[in-house]
């Protein structure tokens, strides 16, 4: 088997090429190129590592014929299209941890730096100056500590300035009240956050109820005297108003590391009294760059190698562990997904995942997702696990997931149901003893057959004579059967035939198997 290989493509700590090679990838390190130079390298790759430079466009994802995963050492992933990434199947991961206890120090660090203004101290004593009458700061000692965005660096952020006994507020829609207590600090609302806080700071993605979070009028009607920190993203603050803000006295600091465009090489705030700022350095310490470098690496070479997917945006979670025990199963869900998409006609708009014995134990989300990809075969060619859902939410498919307790007939056994225009249609699946996916049931008649290759499948009355009529056909046309497997509703009634056949049937054969005595309908499928 030819390794996987993986780019990496912007600056990052060496042992990520470590990793990658020593866990089985080939890896490049490539950086500084341009957009037009890795479009020309990247079909060669199917992993791509990167932390902020490397934009990842559609253009950059049409030509990655052969790309798997993007993994971005760090955390914010606005630099990726990760809806146009899911659409091609491309697994988006981050390493949601690794830099955020360095994030969070930074975003203290700038706290300190704005009380005490020590940036400017220290330019103007290091131009001999010693300019103490005019840098009088404040303590921050029982201060209030407004946080926007309480998750991991914002959690942080907050024991950090409870250790320098400051009160801490928060908005956070998404913060419990539990949590909140757990953290020692108090839920509020937004307009709380900035009418009663001191220093401000935020942690939040950039989405779009975030962008311009703090607009310039909520920045004109927050507590006058406020320092605003941002170690988050830029686009969070309206950055012409903050500096007309600083300029007017109402703001009394501001620091910011991101910035709404990056490099931020002008910009309005530059020159404006009380403010600070740092190129992005947030994550910029060697532990952080190293915890992140190390851990995409894991990730990558994880997923390129044995099918683990960890801190995907894009997919479930699927460890290392549980990659090889789910992966029968996964066949064995994509077959029959497959399966139900050949077969049911017309316009179908629900389909259910039921999982029962062995099967209801696992994580089911693989499952499903490898259903999808089975069953959204009928409308695309590039379909797999990534974007079968994103597909599946694209044509308003209902997806609905069924663990059931009970014992079965079998010890493991999955089963899928769409509804079409005639009623529900449902087939089953098991695995046998070595892993080996099976079909034990199609619409309501048991049967047991492997979904393999180029099939028949052939519905009939059961009646004497067909099967030599159906043999003798396929003889005639010089097509070697593979597997022949029957099944019927009752005795006399209504039979199904899985044929499985050495080449494809073309159209004049199925057209020929149509015409046989006692058919009722063929299909030709494909595994
Ligand atoms: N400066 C840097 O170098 C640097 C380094 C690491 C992370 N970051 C950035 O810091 C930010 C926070 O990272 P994190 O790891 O804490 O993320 P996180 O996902 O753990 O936390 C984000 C928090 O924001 C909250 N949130 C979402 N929408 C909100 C809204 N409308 N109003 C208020 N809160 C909202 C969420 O509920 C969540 O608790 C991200 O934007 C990340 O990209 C920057
Ligand atoms: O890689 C960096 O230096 C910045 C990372 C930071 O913005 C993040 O979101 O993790």
């Amino acid at each position: 088997m030819t390794k996987p290989k993986a780019l990496i493509s912007d600056k990052m700590d060496p042992n990520a090429a470590r990793i990658f090679e020593e866990r089985g990838c080939d890896v490049d390190v490539i950086t500084g190129e341009t957009p037009e130079e890795l479009k020309a390298r990247i079909g060669e790759y199917h992993g791509l590592a990167i932390r902020s430079s490397t934009k990842v466009t559609p253009e950059i994802l049409d030509a990655a014929t052969n790309l798997k995963v993007i993994g971005r050492a760090g955390i914010g992933v606005d630099n990726v299209d990760i809806p146009y990434a899911s659409g091609k199947g491309v697994v988006v991961m981050n390493t949601p941890f690794g830099n955020s206890i360095t994030t969070a120090e930074h975003a203290i660090a700038m706290i300190m730096a704005l009380a005490r203004q020590i940036p400017d101290a220290n330019v103007r004593t290091k131009a001999g100056e010693w300019p103490k009458k005019d840098f009088m700061g404040v303590e921050v000692t029982g201060k209030t500590l407004g946080l926007i965005g309480a998750g991991n660096i914002g959690s942080i952020v907050a024991s950090r300035a409870l250790g320098l006994k400051m009160k801490v507020i928060a908005y956070d829609p998404f913060l419990t009240e539990d949590r909140a207590v757990e953290l020692g600090i108090e839920k509020v609302d937004l307009d709380a956050v900035l009418s009663r806080a001191d220093f401000v700071t935020l942690h939040t993605p950039l989405t779009d109820q975030t962008r311009n979070i703090l607009s310039r009028e909520r920045l004109e009607n927050a507590k006058p005297g406020i320092r605003i920190v941002n170690c988050a993203r830029g686009g969070l603050i309206d950055e012409a108003a903050l500096a007309d803000l600083l300029t007017s006295g109402h703001v009394a600091g501001a620091a910011l590391d991101v910035f709404q465009t990056e490099p931020a090489k002008e910009s309005p705030l530059f020159d404006a009294p009380n403010f600070i700022c740092t190129p992005h350095l947030g994550a910029s310490t060697t532990e952080a760059q190293v915890n992140v470098a190390l851990q995409v690496a894991e990730q990558m070479a994880d997923y390129l190698v044995n099918g683990g997917v960890t801190n995907a945006l894009n997919m479930p979670s699927l460890s290392a562990e549980e990659a090889p025990k789910l992966k029968p199963y996964m066949a064995l869900a994509e077959k029959l997904g497959s399966l139900v998409g050949q077969l049911a006609h017309g316009n179908l708009t629900k389909i259910s995942i039921e999982r029962e014995g062995a099967a209801s134990e696992l994580n089911g989300k693989p499952i499903t997702g490898a259903v999808l990809a089975g069953f959204m075969r009928r409308y695309s060619d590039t379909v797999n696990m990534v974007n079968a859902p994103y597909l599946a939410k694209e044509r308003g498919l209902d997806v609905s997931e069924v663990r059931h307790d009970r014992d079965g007939a079998y010890n493991t056994l999955i089963r899928v149901t769409v509804e079409t225009s005639a009623g529900p249609r449902s087939v089953a699946g098991t695995l046998f003893g070595s892993g080996a996916p099976r079909l034990v049931e199609i619409f309501g008649i048991g049967i047991e057959a492997e979904l393999d290759g180029h099939m028949l499948y052939v519905v009939n009355d059961d009646k004497p004579g067909f099967i030599g009529r159906i043999g003798t056909l396929m003889g005639e046309n010089g097509i070697n059967i593979g597997t022949f497997n029957l099944g019927r509703r009752d005795a006399g009634g209504e039979a199904v035939l899985l044929l499985s056949l050495d080449e494809k049937a073309s159209d004049d054969v199925i057209a020929q198997a149509e015409k046989v005595e006692g058919v009722k309908m063929v299909t030709a499928l494909e595994f």
